[in-house]
């Protein structure tokens, strides 16, 4: 499968009076079609940055300081504005944290996503139309005729989330970024939701990069994982070797962190907090966290080696023990 999205080598900062903040730092990462890649991570390790920087949305004081986007053979950071926009929302579609604030409140949801259908599709109104309810009922909406002619604060947080699935899909994507989608809404409905991404994203084709801080809903949901701490990519792996056998130091202390049913051990917290981000030197940015820290580590920023199946580790530790050979 090739990529459709490439990110090289990205790095975003915002100026801010306690000093520069590397929110972002020189993370490689790419999405196939077909495939779900999570990226996971704690608060503040820049998932959210990321995103914006993949549509190009970062706004002063943040900037994209250097890298590269590729995504269906377009450079994404040098494309002009009114082209980039043209891909923005249709080509690559945003499934947002807060989809009632994200919803317009004076339009019924059907007409939203029967103005999406008119402008990127070109249908007629009563086209529109048909295919709106047809597009709810996909994103199974019970009763969608009578759904679509309510407005948001009508609608639960779940069908809200829905109808911004609705909308996302109205485009036809190949790409979509979902982040943090089942923020705030109850377990079981937010486990419906990623349902529906899934089945969504096996038949449409598209690539979808969910964002989240939560394993368990990687374990369920995603092909690949990026792990993210503090602004660099820790690890990229197929989601069954990346819990079978973590490589990072970071990535085992998340797998330590979820709870297993099956076993009876007991949770283990991360140990430290996520490192400021302001002003950072060079190396490895878990080093002070790290339990395998080395010399080189504190003076040096870990390379991403590659190893077998596509797998990337940015760690000296696991470099010097050959343990990725
Ligand atoms: N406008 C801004 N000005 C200054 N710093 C910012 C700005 N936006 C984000 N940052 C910084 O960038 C870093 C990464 O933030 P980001 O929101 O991407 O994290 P996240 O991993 O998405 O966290 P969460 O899971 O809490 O959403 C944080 O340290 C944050 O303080």
């Amino acid at each position: 499968m090739s990529a459709l999205l490439e990110v090289e080598d990205l790095s975003v900062e915002f100026a801010t009076d306690d000093g520069m903040v590397s929110a972002v730092d020189g993370v490689t990462l790419s999405a196939k079609a077909g495939e779900i890649l999570g990226i996971v991570g704690e608060s503040g390790s820049g998932k959210s940055v990321l995103i914006s920087a993949i549509l190009r949305l970062v706004r002063p004081p943040g900037r994209i300081v250097s890298g590269r986007l590729r995504f269906e053979g377009n450079d994404l950071l040098a494309l002009p504005e009114a082209e980039l926009e043209a891909i923005r929302g249709a080509r690559i579609a945003l499934v947002p944290q807060t989809p009632r604030t994200s919803l317009n409140p004076l339009m019924t949801v059907g007409r939203q996503v029967e103005r999406l259908l008119r402008l990127h599709r070109g249908m007629d109104k009563r086209a529109a139309r048909e295919a709106a309810i047809a597009m709810l009922e996909r994103v199974r909406i019970p009763d969608p005729k009578r759904r679509a002619g309510q407005y948001a604060h009508e609608l639960s947080g779940g069908m809200c989330q829905r109808v911004m699935i609705a909308m996302a899909l109205a485009t036809e994507p190949r790409l979509l970024l979902a982040d943090e989608p089942t923020t705030g809404l109850d377990v079981s409905i937010g486990a419906r939701i990623l349902e529906l991404l899934r089945q969504l994203g096996e038949e449409s084709g598209a690539a979808i990069i969910l964002v989240t801080h939560d394993l368990g809903v990687v374990a369920q949901t995603c092909h690949r994982v990026a792990v993210m701490h503090a602004g660099q990519l820790s690890e990229l792996a197929g989601v069954d070797e990346l819990f079978e056998r973590p490589l990072h130091p970071y990535t085992r202390a998340l797998v330590r962190s979820i709870p297993r049913i099956d076993q009876q051990i007991a949770l283990q917290p991360i140990a430290g907090a996520v490192p400021s981000l302001v002003n950072v030197r060079s190396g490895c940015r878990y080093v002070r966290r790290c339990p395998d820290a080395l010399a080189a580590c504190r003076r040096q920023r870990p390379p991403l080696i590659a190893a077998a199946n596509g797998r990337r580790v940015a760690c000296h530790a696991v470099e010097q023990s050959n343990v990725v050979r």
